[in-house]
């Protein structure tokens, strides 16, 4: 398996995704919160229109599901073996139930496709003892709803994988499961820049919805509820040192608030030098401030404060023409960000897929230049678009969103085409 990414935008040639499953249903209204949901989502309707994801992607690039690819791995005996120790070892201190926990053995004993159900839908609690009887828990090992929110689990920079290390215990082991899918498959082209599971044990926290690839040496990356400067500091150390050129990195502070979850619900590039934006944090009179981080091999970084990540891009030659998710209306802009109406997924320059539910942001995005075509009319269709086509693909969104993602949240890209087709500029 390649990796490949150097931008948001360029042709995709790769992705993973996760295609919701029973984990989703073992949520009830009185777990959705902890389990990082807006909402319980009913599964026949969520399935049917992440599959319209899914043909879309289909019709550009190559789709891997992340279960067949942890199958595949997990047919390796020591990498299973590594998984389930590590699922276990990252539980253990948390459950103050070890004796309940299935053990090692029993995991292993599993073939690699139920090992993977297990461990996407969950392992429920053994009653076989006073303490597992009387426990309110209902599961050994907890379903995993939030992976079909695959980005933010991994994440590529140029040829080498990030591995999230994940902030709320409840989606660790959707890193690890990652880690052992994409990591096993990986050849020595591709180093590990990142192994997240292990540097969440030392405090790190980063989730590849922070992550922005704007170019082959700048990053823009969120400080936010989900990824810390010391990640975000280990992060750019091992990427100087596997690549030895110097990189930029731009730090986002966002507000801890659930709208704000990660960078990518607020920015994220459209085109060559457009991207939807939620105006209130990225213009206007208080954007949000960041701090521009320039590193040598060799050298001690250099730090730059700028008004906005906007003002940051112009001074280095992006001047980006924001598209405001909700358009100019407060109350839209505000609605319509909460419905992931920034999280747009790019397959192309000027190629987008987003939510059909954020009318105000489809309208932006028509006046800008963009067809908006339903993902049913596309698939329908089945012809690609010319290069030079603006286009905005629309997924069915309303309740995919209350999962708290958009369709950049759903994929997880492992290769772009580094050329731009020379379009427009
Ligand atoms: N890249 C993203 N913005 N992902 C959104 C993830 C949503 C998920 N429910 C969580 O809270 O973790």
């Amino acid at each position: 398996m390649k990796l490949g990414i150097e931008s948001e935008i360029s042709p995709l040639a790769s992705v993973v995704l996760h295609t919701p499953g029973a984990e989703i249903e073992a949520m009830t209204p009185s777990t959705a919160e902890e389990l990082l949901y807006n909402d319980i989502i009913p599964l026949s309707v969520v399935q049917s229109h992440h599959q319209q994801l899914k043909d879309v992607l289909n019709l550009f690039c190559d789709v891997y599901e992340l279960t067949d690819l942890a199958e595949t791995a997990l047919r390796d005996e020591s990498l299973r073996s590594r998984l389930c120790s590590e699922i276990i070892g990252d539980a253990t201190p948390r459950a103050s139930e070890e004796a309940a926990w299935t053990s090692l053995e029993e995991l292993l004993a599993l073939p690699p496709g139920e090992l993977v159900r297990a461990l996407v839908e969950g392992i429920p609690l053994r009653r076989d003892s006073l303490q597992t009887f009387l426990s309110e828990r209902r599961y050994v090992h907890p379903p995993l709803p939030n992976l079909y929110f695959m980005r933010d689990s991994a994440a590529v920079v140029r040829s080498g994988l990030v591995t999230g290390a994940m902030a709320y215990p409840v989606r660790a082991p959707e890193s690890r499961l990652v880690a052992a899918a994409v990591a096993g498959s990986l050849g020595t082209e591709s180093p590990l820049l990142f192994a997240g599971g292990d540097e969440a044990r030392n405090g790190c926290r980063l989730e590849g919805g922070d992550l922005l690839v704007l170019g082959p040496n700048l990053l823009a990356v969120g400080v936010s509820d989900r990824s810390n400067a010391a990640a975000i500091d280990r992060l750019t150390g091992s990427i100087l040192q596997t690549f030895s050129e110097p990189l930029r990195v731009i730090a986002v502070p966002l507000p801890q608030q659930r709208f704000a979850i990660h960078l990518d619900m607020l920015f994220t590039m459209i085109d060559h030098h457009r991207a939807l934006v939620h105006a209130p944090h990225m213009l206007g009179n208080s954007p949000l401030p960041v701090v521009e981080m320039w590193i040598e091999p060799g050298r001690l970084p250099t730090f730059t404060r700028h008004t906005s990540l906007l003002a940051c891009l112009a001074t280095l030659g992006m001047e980006i023409e924001p598209i405001l998710c909700g358009g100019e209306n407060p109350v839209k802009q505000e609605r319509e960000q909460w419905l992931s109406g920034t999280n747009a997924f790019a397959v192309a320059p000027g190629q987008i897929l987003v939510y059909d539910c954020n009318t105000a942001t489809l309208e932006e995005l028509a006046r800008a230049g963009f067809r908006i075509r339903t993902a049913l009319d596309f698939i329908t269709e089945n012809t690609p678009p010319a290069p030079e086509e603006c286009l905005a693909i629309t997924i069915p969104g309303a309740e995919l969103a209350r999962g708290g993602g958009g369709p950049r949240c759903m994929t997880l890209p492992l290769q772009r085409r580094d050329r731009f087709p020379s379009r427009r500029d």
